[in-house]
Formats: structure tokens, C-alpha cells, sequence
């Protein structure tokens, strides 16, 4: 089912690997521990110059794949993930150069016992912005003036959007030659996002840049992309050239294209076969115990 995206896009100089890819996944399998794998037997190529959307349910693996794109898990051998001509994971200098860049979650650290939690400390935009050495000057401001930055903002004491503004910023600042997005415009308002979507598109076709972006906001994406990537249960179910989309043809746009996918998968989903018998005696999901029941309205609460 799945059709390697192959398709070479045009453009070009922004980094590939022999095959002529910035990005080759091949036969790629992941699991997290004590789990079922969630990628089995998978593979990806992604072109140069490409600007390509990847979507999928919640849960699809979408995430994940872009954390193993930008080295963050290891799978596998040295070939079984490419970024540029490099490993994934093992080619460290493919993030230090800024040549691969990740931008997703929030700004974060992780606490062992705790997780992740956000960065509580107080530091001026200007402090975090200026303080990626070796940056281009002028690539600085186009980017502090279209991300509309106050220098003087405080870390800690700004909105998320903002906050998320600076992120973006300092993620960009070196020229990156593939650069990895998971739903970062979810905060911004329309007319960063839009102005956003439009650097990376001249990002792209000025210097071959490739951007993999994970959204469920497809506002005006129709246009901005190059290619589409669907996945469903860490299975690669589709990827090819927008234009190529036959549903887009006949659709308004891309969000019905990919709802109705989504809608499908879910009505697929229904019909398999419900949990044995054996597990399905008691009409509570929780069992007739008033125990079971207490616990799990305190969970909620
Ligand atoms: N750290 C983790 N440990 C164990 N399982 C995880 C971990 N992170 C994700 N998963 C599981 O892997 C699967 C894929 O998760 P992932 O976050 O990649 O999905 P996603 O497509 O990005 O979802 P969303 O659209 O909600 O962001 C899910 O079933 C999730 O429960």
C-alpha cells in the first residue's frame, strides 16, 4: 500500500544523502519498552527541497517518527535512518552544525522522577536569542522582526504564543538543511503562522531546504506544501505528491481529504472484533466493585 516518495522535488544544494534523499528511513522498527513495536518494516524517503506534511490520528506515531528523524531515539544500525549523509542518531554533528533541526513540544527539561516540566527561569528574550553563537546577524533580525519579539521579554512571564515565539527563533537561526516540526504553530496567532509558513517556504526554495511538518492544522496548507505523508498505527499508508492527491481534486480541501481518511480508519477500527468474551461480563468497564468505581472517579477529578 505504501508508495516510497521517490518523486525528486526540484531545487536542490540543501543537503542529500548518496541516494540523492535528505531523509531515507529504511526498514526501520521501533517499540517503546513493554510495548508492541510500533514501526515495523518501515521506510521513507523524503527529497530535497521538499515541503512535506505528515498526518495521521492522534496516537499514530507521528511524533515518535519525527524524534527518530532528529536523532533522538536510536533504531537500529547506522543506515536504517539517514538524515543529509549522516545517522540519525549517531551523526551528533548533523544537529550541532544546526544542519537538522528539531523544533516541537514546549520548552522543557527532564526531571527523573518528574518527567518533563517547563523551563522556570528568568531569562530575557535577548538572553536566550543572542546567545546562539555563530549566528548569521541579519538572519537574526529578519527573524526577531517576522516572529514580532520584544528583546525584553521575560521567560517566565510571558504567553505561551510568545514563549513559543522565541523557541521558533532560536530553532531557525542557523540555516538548517532539514528541519523537523511537530504542531509548533499551534500557539501562534494567524498572522505569525502565516508569516511563518511563508519563510520556510522560501527556506525551501531559495536553498532546498526539506521540512517534515506533523499538523492537524490545515489551514493553508493546500498550497504551502509539496507532499503529504499519512500514517496509521506506525504504518505508512500513503505519501505523495500533493497534486497527485485524487481526493484533493474533487474536495474542498486538504482538512475533509484528510478527515475523511481519519473517519474511515475509525469506522475500520469499529468493526474488529470487540475483547473476548470472557473480559466483557460486566456491563461497567470497571468492574462491579464499589472500590474499582471510587478509584477511578478520583483519578478524573
Ligand atoms: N514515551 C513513551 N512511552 C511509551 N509509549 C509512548 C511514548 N510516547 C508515545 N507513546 C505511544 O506511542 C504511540 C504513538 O505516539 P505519538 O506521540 O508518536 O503519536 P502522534 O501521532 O504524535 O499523536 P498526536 O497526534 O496525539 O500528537 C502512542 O500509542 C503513544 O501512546
Amino acid at each position: 500500500m505504501a508508495e516510497k516518495a521517490s518523486q525528486s522535488t526540484e531545487g536542490g544544494g540543501g543537503g542529500e544523502n548518496e541516494k540523492g534523499n535528505s531523509i531515507s528511513i529504511c526498514g526501520m522498527q521501533f517499540a517503546y519498552a513493554g510495548q508492541h513495536p510500533l514501526f515495523y518494516d518501515f521506510n521513507l524517503e523524503i527529497s530535497p527541497g521538499s515541503r512535506c506534511l505528515l498526518v495521521g490520528a492522534n496516537g499514530s506515531g507521528k511524533t515518535t517518527l519525527l524524534k527518530i528523524m532528529a536523532g533522538k531515539h536510536m533504531v537500529g544500525g547506522k543506515d536504517v535512518v539517514r538524515v543529509i549523509n549522516g545517522s540519525a542518531f549517531h551523526d551528533t554533528q548533523l544537529v550541532c552544525s544546526g544542519d537538522l533541526s528539531y523544533l516541537g513540544g514546549s520548552w522543557s527539561k527532564t526531571v527523573g522522577s518528574a518527567g518533563e516540566i517547563p523551563l522556570q527561569g528568568d531569562f530575557s528574550a535577548e538572553h536566550m536569542i543572542f546567545g546562539v553563537e555563530g549566528t548569521d546577524p541579519v538572519r537574526r533580525e529578519k527573524l526577531i522582526d517576522l516572529l514580532d519579539i520584544d528583546l525584553q521579554w521575560r521567560m517566565h512571564k510571558v504567553s505561551d504564543g510568545q514563549r513559543r515565539r522565541v523557541q521558533i527563533c532560536m530553532g531557525l537561526l542557523h540555516p538548517f538543511k532539514v528541519l523537523l516540526l511537530d504542531e509548533v504553530t499551534v500557539d501562534l496567532d494567524v498572522v505569525a503562522r502565516m508569516d511563518l509558513l511563508e519563510f520556510f517556504k522560501e527556506e525551501c526554495d531559495q536553498r532546498g531546504a526539506t521540512i517534515v511538518y506533523a499538523t492537524h492544522i490545515f489551514d493553508g496548507l493546500e498550497t504551502w506544501a509539496t507532499h503529504l505523508a499519512y500514517i496509521q498505527d506506525g504504518e505508512l499508508k500513503r505519501v505523495e505528491k500533493l497534486t497527485e492527491v485524487n481526493e484533493l481534486k474533487n474536495s474542498a480541501n486538504l482538512l475533509s481529504v484528510v478527515e475523511s481518511w481519519l473517519r474511515y480508519e475509525t469506522k475500520s477500527e469499529k468493526k474488529k472484533p470487540t475483547n473476548p468474551p470472557a473480559q466483557n461480563q460486566n456491563s461497567s468497564p470497571f468492574g462491579s466493585s464499589p472500590f474499582m468505581s471510587s478509584r477511578h472517579m478520583a483519578y478524573y477529578r
